[in-house]
């Protein structure tokens, strides 16, 4: 609540709203204890200081991821965040350790999937943005990892002492810590329609994630527990006015663990089965599932049952609702069949199935009228003997023992047994009595039969449960039923208190710490008013039952009497009787009840609160006094608040120091415990912490801080042994490559190199051949430039040749022609010579003859002589007469 203090003028604040629960505006004015606001929707309100709250001016624009990390803790302020948050689809926020969900009605993509899962893997809560299956990792992780630090702790520590060999004393410890792992629950809880079958689907995914079991032809247990969800809504979901699947039994998937962490096993609890919706049903909802996809089953199954259209029986058509948008029901039976076939039920347990459910409907058909004796009854008409008879026939029981189950009563008493026959009234209430205990049973049949299909792990080290129940119901009449469901309902919330709450507190006082105390809602006078032995209305009603005379006024009106001044009990104004209870297994349902608290108590518990936005069950509408509402009945309001106020961690020291001696591992030394503790969160530099007798008290969110460290640290030791690890087995895997590499390689390169001859060998000869045929084309070409040549040359030659030829003809014809020119030249000239001596000679002659001449005549006068020298002369001169003519012939 605001104080005057810290709101002034110009302040931003939320003030009440009726219509949008609270709407943030600015202080006009302060007067004195009155406030005027003016609202962001224009509004101006008047109202007291002490009823509005400060608005945080630096709230971030997407929200805080936990509620604990908000500036300014209340109401409004939880319920901005949510919205802002709820608007940008991130509908999981922390609460501390708690998450809350916001139902989106819309498929969000990319956040259920393997690769989330891996992210998520490991990591601490809080460290990545809210989500179930970080939820489900801190979960298994309590109960498995934390004794896995601790045995890696051991070998850090074994390594720093370079002792490689862990002692047989250490290795037995740790195994000892591992038997020793604590069983968790996530307990998930919300309004019907708020999203917890969901949440809860998503949980057990990322369990059988990280427990589950590869390989393998064999369907593994989580494969068998998420493969029995189909059946388990077939037979115990139906479409309420606020979720048209909405699961009518608890559920308490109990997972086992061996002591690898891996599934082995797991059991399916169900608690209250609402019976009455099986003959009764109000509009617009529907009965269970299973009836409507039956009658719309193909013609031979609806034949074989005498079934067909829902409108005909009276268990259906109660309510004008007989079909689901978008659901197509003879589809959906074969979709079960197939279902049941996969968690092990065999055909003909299916053909028993379907016959108790064809039955439960015909025996809803038989009408009664009054018998012959006073206050006696009988089948109506032809049409309910026709559907006595098929129900009998379907049951394989006595069609008369059947009647008689529902027109008589069988009271027992001490040694004998009574037989009393019933009015109308009371057969139809038998009628209705079996029909809901034969579906209840056929239920926890089909749940066992899952069970025994699924397996169970006897030797299971762990477990981790997961509760999945409707929340508080409260209807116009409200019967046995709504009693018991909020009753459960009040358990639980008594379960989270004592969790969240109230054992928090006895242990500030156990511990003696300082502390201040938180007052939270306490809900043990409401539990006290119900079950408390004596006097609690539950055993009030089993005396009732005692009584054969009681009815529902004699019973209402001894609870009007005892709890007449009871604050938590009222009597309506105009009614006698509203109380009506028919005490039916109220007592199995107490025995349940307590076990499975006593199963949760054993368990350390992790909350999942699921919230409904609105009542249209569409998207993107974000009712805020329907979410109000929701908090403040789930606890959500308070656990924040107490988280922020107290000391929500806490550790006993011994497991403490166990934890975190990594930090300061000289602290185990020490005797005294708390001053160890002590010195472990201030090495971790924590500060508002306490220091109980026996245990440390962190403030929310410490845990993380100090398990950060001690990851940094354990981090740190981890790059060492793995430094060493991965040192010494790569020698030793070095040393082993080595020895094998050798001879691979000595063959290696015995091939490589002969591979390498091989390829020299053929390239020399390759060169060889390359330079024969080189040489053989070259001379070949070679010879033929050489013939070419020749060729050429010859002709070359043969043309000089017949040159020179003709050259040296035309000479010779040049020498003949010369030597005939010269030859007649000289011939010519010899002519000339031969004239020219001729003539010289003859002119000699002449001259030597007329000389001789004169001589002869001179010798004339000697005759003789004179005449012989004539005669000789006339020679000469005929011989070189004929000479001349014989050149010139020549010469011709
Ligand atoms: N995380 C989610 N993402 C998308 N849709 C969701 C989510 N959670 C719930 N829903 C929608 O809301 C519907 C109701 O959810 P669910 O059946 O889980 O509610 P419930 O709390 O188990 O209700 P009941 O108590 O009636 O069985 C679902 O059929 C689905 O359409």
């Amino acid at each position: 609540m605001a104080t005057s203090a810290n709101i002034i003028v110009g302040s931003q604040v939320w003030v009440e709203d009726p219509e949008v629960a609270w709407i943030d505006g600015d202080v006009l004015s302060i007067n004195d204890r009155e406030i005027k606001v003016k609202c962001s929707s224009g509004k101006e309100v008047v109202t007291n200081v002490s009823r509005v709250y400060p608005k945080d001016p630096e709230f971030p624009e997407c929200g805080v991821d936990d509620m604990t990390k908000l500036a300014y803790l209340h109401e409004p302020g939880v319920l901005q965040n949510l919205k802002c948050r709820f608007d940008m689809d991130e509908i999981y926020t922390y609460t501390g350790n708690i998450l809350i969900a916001v139902n989106p009605f819309k498929r969000i993509p990319n956040i259920y999937n393997r690769d989330v899962m891996d992210r998520y893997k490991g990591v601490d809560l809080g460290d990545l943005s809210p989500h179930p299956y970080a939820i489900a990792d801190s979960a298994y992780r309590h109960s498995f990892l934390f004794p896995f630090f601790f045995m890696l702790l051991i070998l850090i520590i074994e390594f720093q002492r370079n002792i490689i060999c862990m002692r047989i004393k250490d290795f037995s410890e740790c195994r000892q810590m591992v038997h020793e792992r604590i069983s968790q629950s996530i307990l998930v809880s919300g309004e019907s329609g708020a999203g917890k079958t969901e949440s809860t689907k998503n949980l057990m995914q990322y369990l059988a994630y990280m427990g589950g079991r590869s390989g393998g032809d064999e369907r593994s247990v989580e494969q068998k527990v998420l493969e029995s969800n189909p059946v388990l809504e077939a037979f115990g979901n139906a479409k309420t006015v606020r979720n048209n699947n909405s699961s009518r039994f608890g559920k308490f998937v109990e997972i086992q663990f061996n002591e690898q962490g891996k599934i082995s096993g797991a059991a399916i609890k169900t608690y209250l089965l609402e019976r009455s919706r099986v003959c009764q049903v109000s509009d617009p909802e529907r009965s269970y599932h299973c009836f409507y996809m039956l009658c719309a089953a193909p013609p031979e199954v609806s034949e074989k049952y005498k079934l067909g259209n829902p409108r005909t029986f009276h268990y259906l058509n109660q309510s004008n609702c007989y079909e689901l948008a978008g659901v197509d029901e003879s589809k959906e039976y074969l979709t079960t069949k197939q279902a049941m076939e996969v968690v092990g039920i065999s055909s003909d347990e299916q053909e028993a199935i379907f016959r108790v459910v064809a039955a439960i409907l015909h025996i809803g058909n038989i009408g009664f009228s009054r018998g012959n004796e006073p206050d006696s009854s009988q089948p109506k008409d032809d049409k309910s003997r026709f559907h006595l008879k098929t129900a009998a026939e379907l049951f394989m029981c006595d069609e008369t023992a059947l009647q008689d189950s529902f027109c008589k009563r069988v009271i027992v008493t001490r040694g004998e047994s009574i037989r009393k026959t019933l009015d109308p009234n009371s057969a139809a209430l038998n009628r209705d009595a079996l029909a809901k205990i034969v579906y209840s049973r056929l239920f926890d049949w089909l749940v066992s039969k899952i069970n025994n299909s699924i397996g169970q792990d006897a030797n299971s080290k762990f477990l981790i449960g997961l509760l999945d129940i409707y929340g508080f119901e409260s209807f116009k009449t409200n019967s046995f039923e709504q009693f018991c469901i909020n009753l459960t309902n009040e358990k639980l919330q008594q379960h989270f208190n004592q969790h969240v709450f109230k054992m928090e507190q006895e242990e500030y006082t156990k511990e003696e710490i300082d502390w201040s105390y938180i007052e939270f809602v306490d809900n043990q006078d409401i539990l006290d008013l119900i079950e408390k032995k004596p006097g609690g209305i539950i055993a009030l009603l089993d005396e009732a039952c005692m009584f054969p005379r009681s009815t529902h006024s004699t019973f209402a009106e001894k609870l009007y009497q005892t709890f007449k001044d009871h604050k938590r009990f009222n009597k309506p104004k105009l009614s006698k009787t509203d109380f009506t209870i028919c005490h039916y297994a109220g007592s199995k349902f107490k025995q349940q009840l307590q076990a499975l608290l006593e199963t949760l108590s054993h368990t350390e518990p992790h909350y999942v609160r699921c919230v409904k936005p609105n009542n249209v069950l569409k998207p993107a509408i974000f009712e805020n006094q329907n979410i109000l509402q929701q908090l403040r009945c789930g606890g959500v309001m308070e656990a924040i608040r107490i988280s922020c106020a107290g000391f929500p961690t806490r550790k006993p020291f011994a497991e403490f120091i166990e934890r975190f001696k990594v930090l300061a591992p000289e602290v185990t030394k020490l005797s005294d415990e708390a001053k160890a503790s002590r010195i472990l969160l201030e090495k971790a530099n924590i500060k508002g912490y306490q220091v109980g007798k026996t245990k440390v008290f962190l403030r929310a969110g410490q845990m993380a801080e100090i398990d950060a460290r001690r990851s940094e640290v354990l981090g740190r030791s981890a790059v060492v042994i793995q430094a060493k690890f991965l040192a010494y087995s790569g020698l030793k895997k070095f040393t082993l490559l080595r020895r094998s590499v050798i001879p691979i390689q000595a063959v290696c390169r015995g091939e490589v190199a002969r591979s390498r001859f091989e390829r020299r060998r053929r390239e020399v000869a390759c060169l060889r051949i390359q330079k024969n045929a080189r040489m053989h084309y070259k001379r070949k070409s070679y010879k033929h430039l050489c013939s070419m040549a020749l060729e050429l040359q010859n002709a070359i030659r043969g043309m000089a040749a017949r040159k020179a030829f003709y050259c040296r003809k035309q000479i010779r014809a040049a020498v003949a022609i010369q030597s005939r020119c010269r030859q007649f030249l000289a011939y010519l000239h010899y002519l000339r010579v031969r004239k020219a001596a001729i003539v010289a000679q003859s002119i000699f002659r002449g001259d030597w003859a007329r000389r001789e001449l004169i001589k002869l005549k001179k010798a004339a006068k000697d005759t003789s002589a004179l005449q012989h020298a004539k005669a000789q002369l006339e020679r000469e001169v005929k011989e070189a007469a004929m000479r001349l003519q014989e050149e010139e012939r020549m010469r011709m």
